[in-house]
């Protein structure tokens, strides 16, 4: 969901995290002359086919051929003192996006599945104070970005189960906790059976 605070939460859990990684879908919007318009002019930018989702797909499929290698390619392996050698040997990948559920191939690789959710008045306005590239145009939210979450998150929920839905208006600091003690908890159990990757 756009604005519920996904990259704020995915960069403190990375921080907390050694050896993780984000990758993040933002980052793989198709340029503006590729992203369809509807018949009131709205770019349709909240839709699967503004993402080129193979690019992504095949950045998720390197840091799994060898995450270590990854790491240090994104200029990420660091060593830390206080990490063990069991936890040295340990890889989270952490997706962050606003439809990362509803593309299947990727879906299918994730082992821990977060939501993060706010109401509406919450999301109009800190989506009204963000500027994206392009800029929202007037009455892009109601016209474009709402109808179509409510769209996008119908057909997730149909789809996909597993799912762990968080309150966006928790503090940061309270998200992160979560998240992390439930995340720690996988690291542990990876640890102890010698296994090395979650996403
Ligand atoms: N737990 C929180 N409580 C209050 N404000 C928050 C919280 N988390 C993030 N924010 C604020 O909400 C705004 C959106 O946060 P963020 O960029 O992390 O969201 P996002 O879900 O990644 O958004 P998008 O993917 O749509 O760009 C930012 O101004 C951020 O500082
Ligand atoms: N990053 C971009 O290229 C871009 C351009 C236009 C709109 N968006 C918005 O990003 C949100 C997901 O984080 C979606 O709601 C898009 O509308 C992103």
């Amino acid at each position: 969901m756009t604005n519920a605070g996904k990259s704020t939460l995915s960069s403190s859990l990375h921080l907390r995290i050694p050896n993780s990684c984000v990758i993040a879908q933002d980052d793989f919007f198709k340029e503006d002359s590729l992203v369809a318009v509807d018949s009131n002019g709205f770019k349709q930018y909240d839709v699967l086919d503004a993402l080129h989702m193979d690019r992504l797909m095949r950045k998720v499929e390197l840091w799994q051929k060898d995450p270590g290698s990854f790491l240090v390619s994104q200029g990420l392996r660091t060593h830390c003192p206080s990490t063990s050698e069991a936890q040295e040997n340990v890889f989270v990948l952490i997706v962050e996006g606003f439809l990362i559920f509803n593309y299947r191939p990727l879906n299918e690789l994730i082992d821990k599945r977060y939501f993060l959710e706010i109401p509406y008045d919450i999301c109009k306005e800190r989506r009204g104070s963000r500027i994206y590239i392009p800029p929202d145009p007037p009455g892009y939210f109601d016209g474009h970005v709402w109808p179509m979450y409510l769209k996008n998150r119908q057909e997730m929920e149909n789809t996909v189960s597993d799912i762990d839905y968080l309150s966006g208006l928790k503090s940061k600091e309270d998200l992160l906790d979560h998240v992390y003690s439930d995340v720690a908890k996988d690291i542990q159990r990876l640890m102890s059976t010698g296994t090395t990757e979650l996403s």
